[in-house]
């Protein structure tokens, strides 16, 4: 792999670049990790080396074909670069109870860092991934879907839209669209595409960003700005803009030194940032910095409201979700959705200001006969355990998965979870000797499966 020598030349000053270690780091394939689930435990990864700033991440000695893994479908895990995983590090650093918090993820598909989040933020909490392309947007709504949480909800807005929300978000994560020189080894097209015009164009686009959604961040709020690119137009150069244009103060936190991670100090503001370099850390190129806001700013009221929720369906549906789950049953253009009820305020500001995808977990709709269940709470952790399931090998897993004949001969009449290890795949409706398989066209497994891959 030849890396450009325009970016080889701007690394030259950067703390922690040593151009042959980074040169020979370039010539190995690229660290595969995952993410566990908190809650939809499986074992299966669990004894991997763990990544050092994320008790969650595990480092893989080789890429499997995720695809084949039905706990992968389920949401037993993430596929998730381990440099990344540091926000976990940083975010547990700002907000040690991480309760109560209102959390905005502004660039968010496919899903790495809300998934993160989600698995730290506690049930008070609200976490909001956006994601402003609409087709990245369904895959981002498709991966939180997997990880199951009530209390991430999906949007599909441009960041303008939320300088509205005046003052509404404890924390932002700025996970910024960029130059992409840090992913050099896992996406050729980042090294195709790169060049010092685009560069700069990504700067200006990181501080446009930065600029619509900082209304929206609370005073004393905190803003975590991350890249996967090297240019220090992108990174310290963005903290010196903010630290320019804006009151601010750098959050700068202690590291463990044999993690290897460089932190630099931005050379106007010396505001910290944590960089990540192949050739020290087994991981990609990653920067990542926590800054919390001093400018003086209202906060946005929720505005009266009269309450959706449905107690007719919600008393319908609480043999659907584990007992003590405190959730408002409200209606959706064809289903019901389920919200913690703590949330209902912050429902009635967000739907005034942005595109609400995904709100809870949608649970289905009433017929006059039955519950049809929605795919959501097939995924979600907060199904009720006594709900009648199918338990599954592998093989039918991945045959359920496919929508294929998945070989199970009898089974009681009525809506049945598919599970996998006990969690949740999707549902069938079980006429006694056959099933009608429920799994959205757009989750089925399209791969061709191979003779040995089955097992
Ligand atoms: C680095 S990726 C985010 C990765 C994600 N946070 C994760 O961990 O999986 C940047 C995202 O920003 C989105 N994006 C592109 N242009 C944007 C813009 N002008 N404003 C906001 N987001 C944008 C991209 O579609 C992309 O999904």
């Amino acid at each position: 792999m030849s890396i450009p020598a325009s970016l080889i030349h701007d690394l030259q000053s950067v703390k922690g670049f040593d151009e042959k270690a980074f040169l020979a780091a370039h010539q190995l394939p690229a660290v595969t990790s995952v993410r566990l689930h908190p809650v939809k435990q499986m074992q299966s990864l669990v004894r991997n080396a763990i990544v050092p700033w994320c008790a969650e991440g595990r480092v893989l000695p080789e890429r499997p074909v995720f695809t084949l893994d039905p706990a992968y479908h389920a949401g037993a895990y993430y596929v998730q670069e381990a440099s990344s995983m540091f926000l976990d590090y940083l975010f547990r650093a700002v907000y040690p109870e991480r309760d109560k918090l209102r959390v905005l993820d502004l660039c968010a598909a496919p899903g790495g860092k809300s998934t993160l989040l989600a698995s730290a933020l506690t049930g008070e909490s609200l976490l909001v991934s956006n994601e402003v392309i609409r087709t990245r947007a369904s895959i981002l709504e498709e991966n939180m879907t997997r990880w199951g949480f009530m209390n991430t909800w999906v949007t599909s807005n441009d960041p303008r839209d939320f300088g509205k929300l005046e003052g509404y978000f404890d924390a932002i994560v700025v996970d910024a669209p960029c130059s992409g020189s840090g992913l050099f080894r896992k996406d050729a097209r980042a090294l195709e595409e790169w060049s010092e015009n685009n560069v700069a164009l990504c700067s200006q686009r990181q501080q446009r960003i930065l600029a619509d959604v900082w209304p929206a961040l609370k005073e004393e709020g905190v803003l975590f700005y991350a890249t996967c690119s090297y240019s220090p137009e992108e990174d310290e150069q963005i903290l010196d803009w903010l630290a320019e244009t804006y009151e601010v103060e750098t959050l700068d936190i202690d590291v463990p030194e044999n993690w290897n991670v460089v932190k630099t100090y931005s050379a106007q503001g010396k505001m910290a940032g944590y960089r990540f370099m192949p050739h020290l850390v087994k991981g990609e190129g990653f920067f990542i910095a926590a800054i919390r806001k001093k400018d003086e700013t209202d906060e946005i009221r929720a505005p009266k409201f009269k309450t959706l929720h449905n107690k007719t369906v919600h008393a319908q549906t609480t043999s659907l979700l584990k007992p003590g789950v405190d959730y408002l049953c409200l209606p959706g253009k064809e289903e019901f959705f389920a919200i913690n009820s703590v949330h209902e305020a912050d429902f009635h500001i967000l739907s005034k200001a942005v595109y609400l995808r995904k709100t809870g977990i949608t649970l289905g709709s009433p017929t006059a006969k039955e519950w049809l269940p929605a795919h959501e709470l097939a995924m979600s952790i907060d199904i009720h355990p006594d709900i009648a399931k199918i338990e599954l090998e592998k093989e039918q897993a991945l045959r359920f998965l496919k929508k294929e004949d998945f070989g199970v001969d009898a089974a009681p009449k009525g809506w049945l979870l598919v599970t996998y290890k006990g969690w949740g795949l999707g549902w069938v409706k079980s006429l006694g000797n056959r099933f009608n398989n429920y799994l959205p066209k757009h989750w089925r497994i399209r791969m061709d499966i191979s003779d040995a891959d089955w097992a």
